[in-house]
């Protein structure tokens, strides 16, 4: 059968040629890629790349039994979660995709590496329910008794994508060999598991030592054979990808900040109204949304930022420099 070019149909195809025509860019408008596609921009965008990437083919996997994954998959992300749905999922494949481009990563990963990569970008926040871990563990919840307390949302967005998986015609990786289907799924569970805010520190200090370790050896950083240096960095690029709003075109990092402060203001109600403390920046009636993305990019994302520049320079500097100019903006809109 024949498939849209995008893998989902448009009610204006010309329009959304023109838009995916920049897959492959920095600051791709993800959000006129939903309206575009009757918000569709997940499937759309992690179809597309898969193909373009060339990698149904490699692993001989059949573009309907794709399709059917993604779209279930879309649907099990939240339209009403405003800031963690399908948009946030569509927008860290896309990153991803461009950042595995770098040319300092060129011929690093194998394609097993790059389609797990690509796969845990677009379920890497599956069923998200809007609130964060914290607030799972401290209202004593079923999921973080489920998971012990330990990365909740991250564990659970795993278990749900693979489960997936088992519907009819879903399973898009029954031709890899064995071999490669447990290889590509540790991957993919290190991958998400990374995404969990908490380990940030931990990943940035691991990251700078390899970094370190690598300029001393004299080695090129990046042409390491041994895997686990390779799944660092993916875990890193991931990780970059979910933090990258700030460093996007300013009408795109608005719209994020928007969303994801209606997220935290919606959790901070949820506080208010269960009279528990109301975690920082959650409380609508007294944030200070300028103040906190400043606070945002000098604090965590500028420093996660320049450990990955420094690992594929000069690959990145036009992305730092949109953060900086981002952070001097926000940084005087502060009232
Ligand atoms: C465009 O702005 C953002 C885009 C993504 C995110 C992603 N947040 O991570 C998702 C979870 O909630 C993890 N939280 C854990 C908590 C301890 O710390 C929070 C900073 C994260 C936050 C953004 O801004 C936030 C931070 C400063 C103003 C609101
Ligand atoms: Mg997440
Ligand atoms: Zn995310």
């Amino acid at each position: 059968i024949m498939h849209p070019k995008y893998g989902v149909d448009s009610n204006d195809p010309e329009h959304l040629d023109e838009i995916m025509a920049d897959i492959d860019k920095w600051g791709i408008d993800i959000f006129e890629i939903g309206q575009l596609t009757n918000n569709r921009p997940m499937t759309t965008v992690t179809y597309t790349i898969l193909a373009k990437r060339d990698l149904l083919r490699a692993f001989n996997i059949c573009s309907t039994t794709m399709l059917n994954y993604l779209m279930t998959a879309e649907d099990h992300y939240r339209p009403e979660v405003p800031y963690h749905n399908g948009y946030h999922a569509a927008d860290v494949t896309q990153s991803c995709h461009v950042l595995l481009s770098l040319p300092a990563l060129e011929n690093l990963f194998t394609d097993l590496e790059i389609l797990a990569t690509i796969f845990a970008s677009c379920i890497h926040d599956i069923d998200h329910p809007g609130f964060t871990n914290n607030y799972f563990i401290t209202t004593g919840s079923d999921l973080a008794l489920m998971y012990n307390d330990e990365s909740v949302l991250e564990n659970h967005h795993l278990a749900v994508a693979f489960k997936l998986l088992q519907q009819t015609d879903c399973d898009f990786l029954a031709s890899l060999p064995t071999k490669s289907r447990q290889i590509l799924r540790r991957i993919v569970i290190s991958l998400v598991l990374a995404t969990d805010m908490n380990k940030h520190m931990d990943h940035v200090a691991h990251l700078k030592t390899m970094v370190e370790a690598r300029k001393l050896s004299g080695a090129d950083i990046l042409s390491q054979e041994n895997y686990s240096d390779r799944l660092l960095i993916l875990q890193h690029m991931i990780h970059c990808a979910d933090l990258s709003n700030p460093t996007k075109p300013l009408p795109l990092y608005k719209k994020w900040t928007d969303a994801i402060m209606e997220e935290f203001f919606r959790q901070g109600d949820a506080e208010r109204e269960r009279e528990l403390d109301i975690s920082p920046m959650c409380d609508r009636l007294t944030a200070t949304v300028e103040k906190s993305q400043v606070g945002f990019i000098d604090y965590i994302v500028h420093p996660l930022w320049d450990t990955w520049a420094e690992l594929v320079e000069p690959g990145c500097r036009e992305i730092i420099e949109s953060l900086e100019y981002n952070r001097d903006w926000y940084y005087n809109a502060v009232p």
